[in-house]
């Protein structure tokens, strides 16, 4: 876990508001925050959601949590600890701006944030069927969602480390609560389960629509909207205005062209095409069948359950014909 050094230092250094980071964009762009600015983000997060005030969380236990969450991302190309804080800022940014905090209620919201800072803990820059073909440990102690089941260990681990216990002061049944809400957040981040749940959720959207009351009523509801929400919030640079979508994209490649490396070399075997660096020219195309297929369903979703999330849809619209443009 992080030193107590560095705990003390981030504890000590003033917060800017959420204003100043734009924390409530749903266009938001990290490239100009510094790692520091990242963690003064994520305090300013758990600030504004009054969660240190409502869960009693030690200040200076959050800030060493919040430097040890950090700190258990590898520095891979693309799912490392940025990757994280923009997933939670998205997730800041739909519950404050869709008002859907009042659906979920604090302990939700609370594992929800949590969940998105944790969900891509320790990863190692290859996938779920990487760690199966290459009979990794992690796949001999997971079978299914290996990745996800991993990073949640890894988040229980974080939390339940001494110095690190920002719920040490909830309740054995908020705590107990909490857990079970964050372990199906990090568990829904594997698209397999987006999948297997997208249906039932597009077919409630569709059958009453706007989030009325009976979200908030309904446990399976509020469940399917979670799970959704995590995913939207995983993806969410394609909803980026193009130069975050284009700069992200070739951090994905990137790492996606050295798995197929690695798959090569190591295992013998052929790459799927989006892991292919010989097939590079066709990226391009293949974004658009990665919008078409799994992303454009959800926004569409999005946008109908809550009007202010329209602007997400429309910029992977946009994203889309750039795309579409490129591979040309
Ligand atoms: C095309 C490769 C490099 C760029 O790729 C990207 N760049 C950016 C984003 C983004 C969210 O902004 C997302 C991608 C991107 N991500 C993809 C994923 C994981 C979420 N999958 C899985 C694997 N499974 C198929 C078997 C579905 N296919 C993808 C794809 O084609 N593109
Ligand atoms: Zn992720």
């Amino acid at each position: 876990s992080a030193s107590l050094d560095d705990a003390q230092r981030l504890r000590s250094l003033r917060i800017p508001s959420s204003i100043h980071y734009n924390l409530h964009q749903l266009a938001f762009d990290d490239i100009d925050l510094t790692d520091d600015d990242t963690l003064k983000a994520c305090l300013r997060m758990f600030l504004d959601l009054d969660f240190v005030e409502r869960f009693h969380i030690d200040y200076g236990v959050l800030c060493r949590w919040l430097l040890s969450v950090k700190k258990n991302y590898r520095n891979v190309t693309y799912h490392n600890w940025r990757h994280a804080f923009n997933v939670a800022q998205m997730m800041f940014a739909i519950l404050t701006e869709t008002q859907w905090w009042k659906i979920f209620g604090e302990l939700e919201c609370l594992a929800l944030i949590i969940g998105c800072l944790c969900h891509d803990l320790d990863h190692r820059g290859t996938n779920n069927s990487f760690q199966i073909k290459a009979s990794s440990p992690l796949a001999q102690l997971y079978s299914t969602s290996t990745m996800e089941h991993h990073h949640f260990d890894q988040c229980l681990m974080i939390l339940n480390s001494p110095g690190n216990q920002i719920l040490a002061n909830l309740s054995s049944e908020d705590y107990e609560k909490v857990v079970k809400v964050l372990e199906d957040a990090i568990l829904s981040t594997d698209l397999a389960v987006y999948f297997s749940k997208r249906k039932a959720f597009i077919e409630l959207v569709s059958s009453d629509g706007c989030a009325s009351p009976l979200w908030g009523e309904c446990d399976r509801r509020r469940g399917l909207l979670r799970a959704m929400c995590m995913t939207a919030c995983d993806l969410a640079a394609i909803t980026k205005p193009w130069p975050v979508e284009r700069r992200v994209a070739a951090l994905v490649a990137g790492e996606f062209f050295r798995q197929g490396d690695l798959e090569r070399q190591n295992l013998n075997l052929t790459p799927i095409d989006i892991m292919n660096r010989d097939k590079e020219d066709q990226l391009p195309a293949m974004q658009v069948k990665f919008i078409d297929s799994i992303c454009l369903p959800i926004y569409e979703a999005f946008a109908v359950l809550s009007p202010t999330l329209q602007p997400m849809l429309d910029r992977v619209k946009s994203n889309r014909a750039h795309w579409i443009e490129m591979s040309e």
